[in-house]
């Protein structure tokens, strides 16, 4: 039983943890039609791109920073009835943006979100913010620059991360919005190898130097790179709830969770877009036992690793690793 583990989560993007009851309060509340994306209380999608789809019609339902607050707090306090410690938002300014909030205005509503979960529960909570790479190479060295010039206006920044749509462009367009966001001393992830094999994660340690990849799980395609991934002790972000409903791989039993651990390489557990592929980070860590097979001992070592690879400061780290 993993219900009374302490958990934490690296890897979960706030749009993508909205529950559909609160999509619908949220369409209600601004007037906006949901049958081609919500049905039966269900996110309706089919593959990624219809996914990211329906993500950004319900990232269009929150419109101001209350309806953000709200949104965050609602994730945060789920998460901490299950017994999560930490958690790390990815955060798009993109979707604050396409409804005229500026990344400003986003962010402090997601902060004000946070600070009311820790006030009520004590859930630790920072943020990371995302450079959609379908918005294309210039959008996310913006979306860096922009970061890096306010980052003493948001405490709770602590990371900068690339998601969306792997197939499209190559690493080496973004490097550069990495090093600025690597100058200003954020913490760096990347998604790669979910979509795209290893060559994927291969040009992020080589381009981008990340001490985390956003789910890498791909890398298993090459013994080499999981060898690679081992001496450096890159942490893994694995979300086996999301790589099965976007069919990244056919079953949990061709999932390559227990190889990467059997390979030494560190991994955490993650939901990613929760309600989108009907998880939950307590799913997750149901699922770690029940369907891989992981011992006490070693789901209890996914979460340390999870905090010692959280983008915190060394107080916060030791603190929470004193609860795990
Ligand atoms: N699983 C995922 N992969 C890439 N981009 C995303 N944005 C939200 N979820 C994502
Ligand atoms: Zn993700």
């Amino acid at each position: 039983m993993t219900k009374s583990l302490p958990k934490a989560e690296l890897h979960c993007h706030i749009e993508g943890a909205a529950p559909p009851s609160l999509a619908l309060e949220q369409a209600r509340k601004y007037n906006v039609e949901t049958g081609h994306f919500i049905r039966d209380g269900i996110y309706v999608w089919d593959d990624f791109t219809s996914f990211i789809a329906a993500y950004d019609l319900v990232a269009d339902l929150f419109r101001t920073p209350e309806d953000y607050a709200h949104l965050a707090e609602t994730y945060l306090l789920e998460l901490a009835a299950e017994n999560t410690i930490y958690s790390e938002l990815f955060v798009s300014p993109d979707h604050g943006e396409a409804v005229g909030l500026s990344a400003d205005a986003y962010l402090d509503g997601i902060a004000a979100g946070m600070i009311a979960a820790k006030e009520k529960t004590g859930i630790e909570s920072r943020m990371v913010i995302i450079g959609e790479r379908h918005l294309g190479p210039e959008n996310v060295l913006r979306r860096a620059t922009e970061t890096a010039k306010h980052l003493h206006r948001h405490p709770l920044v602590t990371g900068f991360n690339m998601a969306g749509e792997e197939r499209m462009n190559r690493v080496a367009d973004y490097a550069r919005a990495f090093d600025i966001a690597r100058d200003a001393g954020l913490g760096l992830t990347i998604h790669a190898g979910e979509l795209v094999g290893p060559q994927s994660v291969i040009d992020a340690l080589d381009l981008v130097r990340p001490s985390r990849i956003g789910h890498g799980v791909r890398a298993i395609e090459d013994a080499d790179l999981v060898k690679r991934l081992a001496d450096l002790g890159t942490v893994l972000e694995v979300c086996p709830g999301s790589n099965i409903a976007l069919k990244v791989f056919p079953d949990y039993a061709s999932h390559p969770l227990c190889r990467f651990i059997e390979a030494g390489v560190r991994v955490t557990l993650n939901s990613d877009d929760p309600p989108f592929f009907h998880t939950t980070l307590a799913m997750e860590y149901e699922r770690a036992e029940t369907v891989f097979g992981l011992s006490h001992d070693q789901i209890v070592a996914t979460t340390r690793t999870a905090i010692e690879a959280a983008f915190i400061d060394s107080d916060t780290r030791t603190r929470l690793l004193a609860l795990v």
